[in-house]
C-alpha cells in the first residue's frame, strides 16, 4: 500500500511545524473559497505532509471565522488522507491538568450555527455517520506518539465546542462540566464534520492549557496562560507530529475513506451541473 499523506492543522500556538525537507508554499483556491492561509508541503523522516495554521499566520481568525470547508477541501486537493489536528483546550476535570495531552473521541456541539460545517446542499442531500466523531486507528497512534514522548495522555474524552471568542462563563463552565465533558475548546467540531465528509481521517492531540474558569482556587483562563503553557509544550506537540507521521502513513485499517459510500440520499442523476462540479473532488467516484 502506497503511504498516506498526512496533514497537519495547527492551532493556537502551532503556526509551523519544523524539520521538513523539500518545502513549498502552496496557495490553493477552492470552491469554498481561500484557506486560512498558504499551505506548507514537504517531507518529514520519509512521509508525505501538509500543515496548515488554522488561524492562520499571525493568528489572524476568530474560531467562526475559520474558513473550515475550504481548509479541508484544500487538503483533499493535496492528497492528505489523514489529518492530525493540534489543538489548545481548556481542561474540565481535576485530573486533566495543564501541560497534559488529551486525545478526545467524542465532541458536543455548543456552536451557535454561524460556521459552514458540511459540503451538502444546493442540490445534494448527504448524511455521514458520525456517532464516532474521530479515526480510532489514527487517535490510538497519536497517543502510542504521545506516550513514546513522554507525554502524560488521557486516552478518549469529551470536548465541547463553543462559539467564542469569548471563553466561558463561570455557570456555562459549572454545567459544561455537569454534563460530563472533559475539555473545551472553539474550533474542532466543523472540521471533523467536514474531514468525515471528505472521507478524511482526523484526530486531535488537544494540549490542555488551563481549567477554563470552573476550579476554585486556580486563575480564571485567559490568553496569557493559554499561551504560557503553550509555550513550555510546544515541543512535546512538535515531537508527537514526528513519532505519529511515520505510524498514521504506514497503514489505513479505517472506514473513514468510504464514508459517503452509503450517504448520499440525492438521486445523483438529479445533480444540478454547479453542485455536481462543486462537489467533484468528492463525490466523482460516487457518481
Ligand atoms: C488562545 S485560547 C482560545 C483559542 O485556542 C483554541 O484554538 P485552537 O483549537 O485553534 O488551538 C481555542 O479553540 C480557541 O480558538
Ligand atoms: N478554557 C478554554 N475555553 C475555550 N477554548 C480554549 N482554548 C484553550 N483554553 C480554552
Amino acid at each position: 500500500m502506497a503511504q498516506a499523506v498526512i496533514g497537519v492543522i495547527g492551532g493556537s500556538g502551532l503556526y509551523e511545524i519544523e524539520g521538513l525537507s523539500d518545502v513549498k508554499q502552496v496557495e490553493i483556491d477552492t470552491p469554498f473559497g481561500k484557506p486560512s492561509d498558504a499551505l506548507i508541503t514537504g517531507v518529514l523522516d520519509g512521509v508525505k505532509m501538509v500543515f496548515l495554521p488554522r488561524h492562520g499566520r499571525g493568528h489572524r481568525l476568530l474560531p467562526s471565522e475559520v474558513p473550515y470547508r475550504a481548509n479541508i477541501h484544500a487538503m483533499k486537493q493535496l492528497g492528505v488522507e489523514r489529518i492530525i489536528s493540534v489543538s489548545a483546550v481548556g481542561s474540565m476535570r481535576e485530573e486533566i491538568v495543564p501541560g497534559h495531552i488529551v486525545i478526545p473521541d467524542q465532541f458536543f456541539d455548543r456552536t451557535q450555527g454561524k460556521r459552514a460545517s458540511t459540503f451538502f446542499g444546493e442540490g445534494v442531500v448527504g448524511h455521514v455517520q458520525f456517532a464516532d466523531p474521530v479515526c480510532g486507528d489514527l487517535s490510538a497512534i497519536l497517543a502510542q506518539a504521545a506516550t513514546e514522548v513522554g507525554a502524560t495522555v488521557h486516552q478518549g474524552g469529551t470536548y465541547i465546542c463553543i462559539e467564542g471568542p469569548n471563553f466561558s462563563t463561570r455557570a456555562e463552565s459549572n454545567i459544561y462540566r455537569s454534563w460530563g465533558v472533559d475539555i473545551i475548546g472553539m474550533t474542532n467540531l466543523p472540521e471533523a464534520r467536514l474531514a468525515r465528509e471528505a472521507e478524511i481521517c482526523y484526530a486531535t492531540v488537544a494540549l490542555a492549557t488551563d481549567y477554563d474558569c470552573w476550579f476554585e482556587g486556580h486563575d480564571d483562563v485567559s490568553v496569557e496562560a493559554v499561551l504560557a503553557t503553550i509555550k513550555q509544550n510546544v515541543a512535546t506537540a512538535r515531537n508527537i507530529i514526528k513519532a505519529a507521521a511515520g505510524l498514521a502513513a504506514a497503514t489505513r485499517p479505517c472506514a473513514c475513506e468510504s464514508a459517503l459510500q452509503y450517504a448520499i440520499m440525492t438521486d445523483c442523476t438529479q445533480l444540478p451541473d454547479a453542485t455536481r462540479d462543486r462537489l467533484a473532488l468528492l463525490l466523482d467516484k460516487y457518481l
